[in-house]
């Protein structure tokens, strides 16, 4: 039995029975371009194997690192942004709750309270988390595969010189762990000046496909979570998403009808849950999926909708708005707790028709009532169902959606391992700023901006 359920009966009124059927032949040259490596970008795929093929040392290093970290600090600073940056924040939040970092000590059983900075320019945030830092022991752990990215470097500048005044120098150096590329890139550079404790980005793995590397073991680690089975997961997930058959494969059937809806029109997917600590993860595969595929003028639109929040604010919109939707719903079978709803005698709010009956219940049927409501109003929808919410589950999931926007973007014709859009802003933002080198640039921006 698949450990994920994946179901898409809620996509048969728009996807004719043939059609997926009609995709095997597609999917299977796609197979062979991200197997074989006989694709566009094929120097990136080495997330593939990383669920057992990684650096088992380092792996020690990194829960040694997390439990120095545990001892000596209050809080970890992590400084990344993008694959930087989700990946770690997505993971805490799904193993951790919500309220991880308000917790005591011994409740959060050793593990180290985590904040991230760097993954924006506001310097009011930047300042309200000093404010939370306080007079606290403090680590940081700044991350960039590149080692160059501004927001993180601005970020690490600050926290480095908050480091020395509150420790000098050399204690300072101690409370620093760089996660960047083994050989490329300033942060490197400074690794090796300053002899910072150092994890490595390996170099055929993409940021938003880095999460299982140093990039998201250590802050996972330092909360005390499981890193082993978080690997075991996805290595299994690896193994269990090899057959090419779409009717045993249902990552590859994901990917499948993902691209029959396209072109269909569908052109938008909503990545869905109903628990409020799967927000990040949907924000984890909104950069995923949308830098994965989003280019040479094509590709789905990646967005997300929690519920059941959103059902009264996007809600409408889903049901009766411009019918280019599909929704991908990350259901939770058994969340870690439940609540039982109570009589109330004097059923002032006409509730005691749910009395006795749990929130996951309610939430149950709610997810039921709202598939059925978006599906009559037009809406595919798929579910990928996880049994709980473990490092297990998580491990599988990740590992689900990386192999599946893999064959998603080569069944569109893209290449899923670059981004070279995302470099335009930041070459008019580093003129702008008046790096060296971006003159030119500079004089020709200035002047379109007082026109
Ligand atoms: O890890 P870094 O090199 O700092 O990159 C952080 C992020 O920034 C870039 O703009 C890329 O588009 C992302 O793919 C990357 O995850």
């Amino acid at each position: 039995m698949a450990y994920i359920k994946f179901d898409d009966s809620k996509v048969s009124k728009f996807v004719h029975e043939n059609e997926v059927p009609e995709m095997q032949a597609m999917v299977n040259a796609a197979n062979t371009e991200l197997r074989e490596g006989t694709g566009a970008g094929a120097d990136f795929r080495d997330w593939l194997h990383l669920p057992s093929d990684y650096n088992k040392e380092e792996f020690a290093r990194i829960k040694a690192a997390a439990k120095k970290i545990q001892n000596d600090s209050e809080v970890l600073v992590v400084i990344g942004i993008g694959g930087s940056y989700l990946g770690a924040k997505s993971a805490i939040d799904f193993l951790q709750g919500d309220f991880y970092n308000a917790k005591s000590k011994a409740e959060r059983k050793g593990g180290v309270q985590v904040v991230f900075a760097g993954n924006s320019l506001s310097a009011s945030y930047l300042h309200e988390l000093e404010g939370f830092i306080g007079d606290k022991d403090f680590s940081v752990n700044i991350i960039s595969k590149s080692g160059t990215t501004t927001e993180p470097s601005i970020a690490f500048r600050i926290f480095k010189e908050k480091l020395i005044s509150k420790y000098g120098k050399e204690e300072a150096d101690k409370r620093i762990y760089a996660t960047t590329d083994a050989k490329c890139g300033a942060l490197r550079t400074e690794v090796e000046a300053e002899g910072y404790e150092s994890f490595v980005i390996p170099d055929g793995v993409g940021g938003r496909f880095s999460v299982l590397t140093p990039v998201g073991l250590l802050p996972i680690a330092a909360t005390g979570a499981d890193i082993d089975q978080l690997m075991k997961g996805a290595d299994d997930a690896s193994k269990d998403y090899v057959d090419t058959d779409l009717t045993k494969n249902d990552a590859y059937r994901y990917a499948a009808i993902r691209n029959i809806l396209y072109r269909k029109g569908y052109v938008t997917e909503l990545c869905e849950n109903y628990e409020p600590n799967l927000r990040m993860f949907s924000e984890w595969w909104k950069q995923l999926m949308g830098e994965s595929e989003g280019k040479d003028q094509k590709g789905i639109y990646p967005s997300s909708a929690n519920f059941t929040t959103d059902l009264h604010s996007l809600g409408q919109y889903i049901q009766e708005g411009l019918r280019n939707l599909f929704e991908t719903v990350i259901k939770v079978k058994q969340p870690p707790y439940n609540v039982e709803i109570p009589m109330d005698k004097e059923n002032l709010d006409g509730l005691n028709y749910l009395k006795g009956q749990s929130m996951n219940e309610v939430n149950d049927k709610a997810y039921e009532g709202v598939v059925l409501a978006h599906n009559d109003g037009g809406v595919p929808v798929m579910t990928v169902e996880v049994p709980d919410e473990s490092e297990y589950s998580l491990g599988y999931l990740i590992y689900f959606f990386e192999v599946a926007v893999g064959i998603s973007g080569y069944l569109n014709g893209i290449n899923p391992f670059n981004q070279p859009g995302v470099e335009a802003y930041k070459k008019n933002m580093f003129a702008l700023l008046g790096k060296p080198g971006f003159e030119e640039l500079a004089e020709k921006l200035n002047k379109e901006l007082k026109k």
